[in-house]
C-alpha cells in the first residue's frame, strides 16, 4: 500500500510531461501529449529539420530507472528498426538520448483507433465488415509472424486506420517468438492467453478485437448480461472461429488456418 503511494507520488513528481514549444535534440519541437502509457509519454512534435509533424516518444523517467522499462523501449525500437518501411507500420525516424531521458521518433500515423471510432464516434460494424477488417488485420499479423515477431498487445488503441489503410503501433510488448526470457509462466492464466509468448496470444487478441467491433452493434434488450455466444446474433461459423481463436475450443496454431476457417465460411454462405 506504502509503495503504491510511493510509486504515485514519484510518478507525479518525475513523470510529468514535457512543456509544449520545448525544443528536444535540436529539432523536435513539442506541440502535444497524444497519451500517457505505462511505460511512456507519447507527443505529437514538429520535426523543424523536414517541416513534418512527427510522434515522439519519451520513457517515463520513473521508468527509466528499471530494468524493464528500458528493455520495453529497446524492444519497440528494434521491432520497429525490423519491420522498417512496413506500409502498416510507422517508420522509426530516430532514437537519442539526452537530459530529459530515452527518446524514439516515429511517423505520425494521423487516423483514428478503432477506440476513438467505436467509443467516441459511436460507428458500429456489421458482421461482415467485422469480418472484413479481421481477414485484412490477418494478413499484417500474418507478415509479423513471418518475421518471427509477435505483438502481443493487439487491442482497438493500438491499431489505426487512416485514409483506409490499417496500421498498427505500440510494439513495446512485441517480443519475438524465439524470446524465452519473456514466457513468465507465473502469469494468471488470462495474461498468459494475451501475453504467451506465441502466435496463439496475438489470434486471441484478434479474437477479442473482432468481439468489440460485433458489440458496437449490439442493443441490450435486456438488464441482464449474458455471454458473447448469447448476447451476439452473428453466425454459427463466425462464432465457431471465434471460440477457437479466443481459446474456448481446440485453438488455431496459426493466422493461415484461420484465414483457411474465414474464407470456407464465406464459400459456405454463398450456396444456397
Ligand atoms: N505513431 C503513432 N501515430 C499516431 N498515434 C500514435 C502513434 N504512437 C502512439 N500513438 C497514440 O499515442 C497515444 C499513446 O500511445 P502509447 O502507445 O505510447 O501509449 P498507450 O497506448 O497510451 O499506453 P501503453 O503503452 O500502456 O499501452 C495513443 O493514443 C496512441 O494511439
Amino acid at each position: 500500500m506504502i509503495t503504491e503511494w510511493w510509486n504515485g507520488l514519484q510518478r507525479l513528481v518525475y513523470d510529468r510531461p514535457l512543456k509544449a514549444e520545448l525544443l528536444i535534440h535540436g529539432r523536435y519541437k513539442i506541440k502535444e501529449v497524444l497519451g500517457m502509457g505505462s511505460y511512456g509519454i507519447t507527443y505529437i512534435a514538429f520535426d523543424i529539420k523536414k517541416g513534418d509533424s512527427i510522434v515522439l516518444k519519451q520513457l517515463r523517467k520513473t521508468k527509466a530507472k528499471t530494468d524493464s522499462g528500458i528493455r520495453s523501449f529497446q524492444r519497440e525500437t528494434q521491432m520497429l528498426k525490423v519491420l522498417e518501411q512496413h506500409e502498416h507500420v510507422p517508420n522509426l525516424l530516430d532514437e537519442f538520448q539526452n537530459e530529459h531521458g530515452f527518446f524514439i521518433v516515429m511517423e505520425w500515423v494521423k487516423g483514428d483507433t478503432f477506440e476513438d471510432m467505436i467509443f467516441r464516434d459511436q460507428k458500429t460494424y456489421s458482421e461482415k465488415e467485422t469480418i472484413h477488417i479481421l481477414l485484412e488485420l490477418l494478413n499484417i499479423v500474418e507478415n509479423f509472424h513471418q518475421k518471427g515477431i509477435i505483438h502481443r498487445d493487439l487491442r482497438i488503441p493500438n491499431i489505426i486506420l487512416r485514409d483506409g489503410k490499417l496500421h498498427i503501433i505500440d510494439f513495446g510488448l512485441a517480443c519475438f517468438v524465439t524470446d524465452e526470457e519473456f514466457q513468465d509462466l507465473n502469469d494468471h492464466p488470462e495474461k498468459l492467453r494475451m501475453r504467451a509468448v506465441s502466435v496463439k496470444s496475438d489470434l486471441f487478441a484478434l479474437g477479442h478485437f473482432a468481439l468489440f467491433l460485433l458489440y458496437s452493434s449490439y442493443e441490450p434488450q435486456s438488464k441482464k448480461e449474458r455471454s458473447w455466444e448469447e448476447e451476439l446474433e452473428i453466425s454459427p461459423s463466425l462464432k465457431s472461429i471465434l471460440r477457437k481463436m479466443l481459446q474456448l475450443d481446440e485453438p488455431f496454431q496459426s493466422v493461415i488456418s484461420v484465414k483457411t476457417a474465414i474464407t470456407s465460411m464465406h464459400v459456405k454462405a454463398k450456396r444456397p
